[in-house]
């Protein structure tokens, strides 16, 4: 790593510089107008039209570096920021939504199926599961039964995991204190309570990556690895049993940086990138004496525009909506008889 001494004048922003974050972060950097280039092999990167300069580092570093100040900012995903124990020592700026994907336990399943554990729940009357609904619900009540079994019986076995901290918290949870308290997603609870257990009994061992490998080559009962599709576990045999953390990247900053005009700044712009993302422009025709359930259809973020139009009776409305609804919003224009309808794109916005 270059010295980054003289650039002191320029905020630090910290950017994961290999593995599953990166594409995302750079692209995010680009589209929020950020001009730089990394040269191969170089960890500062100097964006030219801010006073900025880009720092590359390993994404389980950097809440470190942000909650130390030796950086001002940085990309990473939540779940080192939690790992790494400095939730309360970094501002959490905003979420990015990207990188989701959860902290989960996960046992070969052998372990589960194999060990006459997957018996029938003992609670359930089979004369009363009688609808389709009812078996689904049986099916899985049975399942978080048997589950919970297989996680408690881990105690005093070997986990192998990249996340030790929260891994040891966990069971530490499991064999002291109720299992539903555990399932919260609240990972600040979790560490909270767990000061006031014991240490687990259960064998809590780290390796760096490629964590699905360890049940294979007998390291371990079980692993804790972070899920998202879900592939690497069933190309290895492997069945997800509790799930201790969801995480996603997030924007962090740290808690006392001089910076905070370009903090914000840069915030302002993500947020537009975000927006932009997430909504769409809504053009269409109606008549007049349908604009009222069409403003209903679709209220705007503030308040659509409604434009005369050259033809009598009939209005041109402009909103702005949530991709996510686009179809069903669709459909209920249709429905009042709106015509022309056009859907664009925002390739960015301030909303
Ligand atoms: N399968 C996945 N799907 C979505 N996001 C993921 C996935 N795996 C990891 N992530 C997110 O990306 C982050 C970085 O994961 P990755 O496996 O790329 O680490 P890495 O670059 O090898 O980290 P380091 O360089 O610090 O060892 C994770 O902390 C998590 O937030
Ligand atoms: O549920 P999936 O969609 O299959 O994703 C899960 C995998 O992704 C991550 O690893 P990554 O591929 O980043 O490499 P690593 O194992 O070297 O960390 C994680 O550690 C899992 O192995």
């Amino acid at each position: 790593m270059e010295r980054v001494n003289k650039y002191k004048d320029r905020l630090l922003f910290a950017v994961p510089k290999k593995g599953r974050l990166y594409t995302n972060c750079v692209d995010l950097l680009k589209k929020i107008g950020m001009k730089f280039s990394r040269k191969p092999r170089h960890d500062l990167a100097l964006v030219s039209n801010l006073p900025i300069l880009l720092v590359f580092l390993p994404a389980s570093d950097i809440p470190m570096y942000v909650a130390e100040g030796n950086v001002d900012m940085g990309i990473t995903g939540y779940d080192f920021v939690v790992e790494t124990q400095v939730e309360d020592r970094v501002k959490q700026v905003m979420d990015l939504g990207f990188g989701a994907c959860k902290l989960q336990v996960a046992v070969p399943k052998e372990s589960i199926y194999g060990s006459g554990r997957s018996s029938h729940y003992p609670s359930d009357n089979e004369d009363e599961v009688d609808t389709l609904e009812r078996k689904k619900t049986a099916l899985s009540r049975e399942k978080e039964h048997v589950y919970k079994q297989v996680l408690r019986s881990l105690a005093g076995g070997r986990v192998v995991t990249s996340f030790p901290v929260l891994t040891k918290q966990y069971f530490a949870g499991v064999e002291f204190e109720d299992l539903v308290s555990l399932e919260a997603r609240n990972a600040r609870e979790l560490r909270e309570k767990s000061k006031t257990f014991a240490e687990p009994s259960t064998k809590i061992l780290y390796v760096s990556g490629s964590v699905e490998a360890a049940c294979g080559l007998g390291l371990a009962d079980a692993i804790v690895d972070l899920v998202d599709t879900g592939e690497t576990l069933t190309a290895v045999g492997l069945v997800p049993i509790a799930t201790i953390l969801e995480t996603q990247a997030k924007l962090i900053s740290n808690l006392s940086s001089k910076r905070l005009e370009l903090v914000s700044l840069l915030q302002r712009r993500i947020q537009g990138v975000l927006d932009a993302d997430r909504y769409m422009l809504c053009q269409y025709n109606v008549e007049k004496n349908r604009v009222n359930e069409a403003i209903e259809i679709t209220p705007g973020k503030k308040a659509p525009s409604v434009m005369g139009l050259q033809q009598p009776n009939w209005v041109s409305v402009n909103a702005m909506i949530e991709k996510s609804n686009m179809a069903e919003i669709l459909d209920k224009l249709t429905d009042i008889g709106a015509t022309d309808i056009l859907v664009m794109a925002l390739e960015n916005c301030r909303v």
